[in-house]
């Protein structure tokens, strides 16, 4: 059994995810990290981020191992945890660029596929590239304004600033962030993250919530 939480920049699919995930007994995958563990690899080994096979090559050389705890996914490339630092504004502002090298994206694929089910997977194209056969699809959306204040509890910049960064985010990400034609659009602007989680186990089919 596989659910799927897409949606745009500071939407809450984390935080919802693992909600969910700890309700059904089982973990979320965040394949966010892989990008933004990806982006850290490149930007250490002063790679051009534009330049795919040189990322691609890195990343071969270097494997990444993501741990999909339903209390918060780790992230190791060998003995080092990277988990902490992939949160970080110079992260944020890179990521895009290493997440639209069709090369990355096979690459970070492959290694979801490779994950073992039942899980909650988030991020962008959960629902429509990766695990398009999955049991149940959810988008989540709020304004760039309130994702921008409930990230700003999490980075050093003002609102005005995080929201820009967002916007940019958001229009570097369109192509592979689109929701499914089956996944349920979820508002979150009004609802609290408790409000968000309840949402989507009352609309999960029964067979999924009794697996
Ligand atoms: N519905 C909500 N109401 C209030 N705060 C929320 C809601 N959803 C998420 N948050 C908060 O917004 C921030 C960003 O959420 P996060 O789960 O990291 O989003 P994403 O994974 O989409 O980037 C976190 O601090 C989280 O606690
Ligand atoms: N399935 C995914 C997940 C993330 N990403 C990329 O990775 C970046 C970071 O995603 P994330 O989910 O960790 O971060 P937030 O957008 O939640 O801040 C996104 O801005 C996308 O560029 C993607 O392209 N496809």
């Amino acid at each position: 059994m596989i659910v799927t939480i897409d949606g745009v920049a500071a939407s809450g699919k984390s935080s919802v995810s693992g909600g969910v995930a700890r309700a059904l007994g089982v973990p979320y995958v965040s394949s966010g990290l892989l990008y933004r563990a990806a982006t850290l690899l490149g930007l250490e080994a002063r790679l051009d981020l534009h330049d795919a096979p040189a990322v691609l090559a890195h990343l071969q050389g270097h494997p990444l191992r993501l741990e999909p705890l339903a209390g918060g996914n780790r992230i190791w490339q060998g003995d080092r945890e990277l988990t902490g630092e992939l949160h970080s504004t110079r992260v944020d502002a890179g990521v895009s660029v290493v997440a639209a090298l069709p090369e990355v994206r096979a690459w970070v694929d492959a290694q979801l596929r490779a994950l073992p089910a039942p899980f909650v997977a988030e991020g962008r194209d959960m629902g429509t590239a990766v695990f398009p056969h999955a049991g149940a699809k959810f988008y989540l959306t709020a304004s760039p304004r309130i994702r921008a204040q409930r990230r700003a509890q999490e980075r050093p910049e003002d609102v005005p600033a995080i929201e820009a960064a967002l916007v940019r985010r958001d229009e570097l990400d369109r192509v592979q962030s689109a929701p499914a034609p089956d996944a349920v659009v979820i508002d979150t602007g009004p609802l609290t993250l408790d409000g968000v989680i309840q949402t989507i186990l009352a609309q999960l089919p029964a067979q999924l919530t009794s697996a």
